[in-house]
């Protein structure tokens, strides 16, 4: 994994950028702040620019951690009990903008209209209830690691998480695909269209919409048909020395129809296991994943639900939004419905 670290002058740097945007601005789903941001961003130290361009043109890592920038921990407030209730949205303004200015050097931030009432930035945070689900909202049951919305086309190429804090160093897990070691005919097949991957439950909790429009309507009825007629994908797809990746094995249907291709999913999903390695994010810190070189989960821990559980803020990345088109209101739409 790629690291940078801030210095303490390009901190300072970097809070000036925060700084002017502040002024115009008090929360960063504000849709002009993030047409402001890619050009705002050029103002960031260039160190970080060129190593975040590097990460993303030269595929020098499969995920870069970056350090350095303060979490104001009094500030921030206290960790909010579910997504979207954090009562002022200016209290992370600092740092949520910082970490999107990270992520508009990468491509575009986008949203779900599926995820989050539509918003940019997310957060993760124990929910009461969601224990045992296979959500980010979970705890004490391990997320299982995964490529991010694996089922669909227009997935994110990075996802990126900035913790705000984490007082019982809970550890997201990774693993690069590069490091998985598969026979030659374990390749054949994981290139082949042969397996099926169903939405993850993130997209079907409609209550959790905020929203009763048709254009979210039509979008859980576009994710409801993949999951009831999903159509068969590569696992692997581009270069066969160094493949891109696609699997969530939690939600993949077996084949007992093509024993191969179980087989061959087996032999990745062990490997990914072996090679599964622990970052314990610490507040200031944001990690952006490769989504398409590598697969992230997260270990179990104990919730608190006493206003200090673990917080991350996360944000999707796509190197070109055009190409989701057909499912935006409009060019620089950020919401995929
Ligand atoms: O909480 C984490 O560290 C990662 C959870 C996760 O998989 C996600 O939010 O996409
Ligand atoms: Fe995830």
């Amino acid at each position: 994994m790629d690291e940078i670290r801030l210095t303490a002058r390009e901190v300072e740097q970097c809070r000036t950028v925060v700084r002017e945007l502040a002024v115009s601005f008090g929360t960063v789903e504000d849709p002009e702040l993030l047409a402001r941001a890619t050009v705002h961003a050029q103002e960031l130290p260039r160190p970080l620019r060129y190593r975040l361009n590097d990460f993303r043109l030269a595929e020098s890592s499969a995920a870069v951690l970056i350090s350095g920038f303060p979490v104001d921990e009094d500030r921030i407030g206290p960790t909010p009990e579910r997504w979207g209730a954090q009562p002022d949205t200016t209290s992370t303004f600092p740092e949520e903008a910082f970490f999107l200015l990270c992520a508009s050097l990468l491509g575009e931030p986008f949203g779900w209209a599926t995820q989050q009432g539509s918003r940019l930035v997310h957060d993760i945070v124990p929910i009461r209830g969601h224990e045992e689900l296979q959500l980010n909202s979970a705890s004490t049951t391990q997320i299982w690691w995964h490529v991010e919305d694996a089922f669909h086309p227009f997935r994110a190429e990075y996802l990126g998480m900035m913790c705000m804090r984490n007082p019982d160093r809970v550890a997201t897990t990774y693993a690069p695909v590069n490091g998985v070691k598969l026979a030659s005919d374990v390749v054949d097949v994981l290139f082949q269209p042969r397996f099926v991957i169903r939405p993850d439950e993130s997209h079907q909790i409609e209550a959790d919409a905020g929203d009763e429009g048709t254009m979210v309507r039509r979008s859980y009825e576009r994710v409801g048909q993949m999951r009831d007629e999903p159509v068969r994908i590569a696992v692997f797809f581009g270069d066969r020395d160094a493949p891109y990746l696609r699997l969530d094995p939690y939600f993949m249907d077996r084949t007992p129809d093509d024993p191969e291709a179980e087989a061959a999913l087996a032999a990745l999903s062990a490997e990914l296991d072996r090679t599964l390695t622990d970052l314990t994010l610490a507040p200031g810190q944001i990690v952006f994943v490769d989504n398409y070189r590598a697969v992230h989960g997260r270990n179990p821990f104990r919730p608190r639900y006493d206003g200090r559980d673990r917080w991350l803020k996360r944000v999707n990345v796509t190197r070109d939004l055009r190409k989701s088109r057909e499912l935006r209101a409009g060019p620089d739409a950020r919401v995929l419905y």
